[in-house]
């Protein structure tokens, strides 16, 4: 198998690690400087970390923020993502809450890719990724663990999981308290990118596993997360420094 996803002009596919860069203001000024500054560095994806926008429940201040990120971003892959505090994000929501805003962001086509958290109920999830497809947008569907890394045979089961349940990427993030960890996230992403459908993203983070960022086209990891300024999780490298190392282990 080996699955492959394509968003406006760019494809996800093992072998060939996309970089993404989170976007973490807090006001439109701020999340439209950071967009500015991060697309001088030609990442294929921008993430929108919604989490940390004051204004992510104002209706009409979202618009128009992501309007002006639209402009900013041209054929950009668009990933939008509302972090919750439990997965170690900077808001917290109710399902309700969370699927609300979500259905609005849809219907609205206001992303090309959506970042859906695995423990949400699995009605909410159903729902809100074919909703999704509907409107052509894609999903990611994510679990995290700032606290220690899952077994390999955990890290299989959710990432199998996630593409049960209709995901387009399977995501995993981790944190190692010892280098075998990192080498555990490395060969489930290994082991079950050859047998699932849909691509994965998986990194381990932390200074440890820094080495999962950079070596992410070996095992199988389709996108790696870098900063432009400022860091959203642990682990994470300057962009340039990130793209020159990754390319020595690009496969394809
Ligand atoms: O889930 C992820 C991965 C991440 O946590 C990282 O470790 O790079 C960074 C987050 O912004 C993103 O949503």
């Amino acid at each position: 198998m080996t699955g492959k996803v394509t968003v406006r002009q760019t494809t996800f596919q093992p072998g060939t690690t996309k970089i993404a860069v989170p976007i973490t203001g807090r006001t439109s000024e701020e999340i439209i400087i950071q967009a500015k500054n991060a697309i001088a560095h030609h990442p294929d994806v921008i993430e929108w970390r919604i989490d940390y926008y004051q204004d992510v429940l104002n209706t009409d201040a979202y618009q128009t923020t992501y309007n002006q990120l639209r402009e900013i971003l041209a054929d950009t892959v668009l990933l939008t993502t509302f972090r919750t505090t439990g997965e170690g994000g900077e808001a917290a929501l109710s399902e309700a809450g969370y699927t609300s805003l979500y259905e609005r962001l849809i219907e609205n086509q206001l992303t090309d890719m959506l970042d859906v958290e695995l423990h949400f109920s699995d009605a909410a999830i159903s729902k809100l990724i074919s909703r999704a497809h509907q409107y052509d947008l894609k999903v990611v569907l994510s679990a995290h663990n700032f606290q220690a890394t899952p077994t390999e045979v955990e890290i299989a089961h959710l990432l199998n999981r996630m593409e049960n349940q209709n995901a387009d990427i399977a995501k995993v993030a981790a944190m190692p308290t010892k280098f075998k960890d990192v080498l555990t996230i490395m060969r489930a992403t290994a082991t079950e990118s050859e047998k699932m459908t849909i691509p994965i993203i998986a990194i381990s983070m932390g200074d440890l596993g820094k080495i999962s960022r950079i070596t992410a086209p070996l095992f199988g990891s389709v996108m790696s997360f870098a900063t432009v300024g400022g860091a959203s999780a642990p682990g994470q490298i300057g962009i340039d420094d990130l793209r020159k190392e990754m390319k020595t282990f690009e496969t394809k």
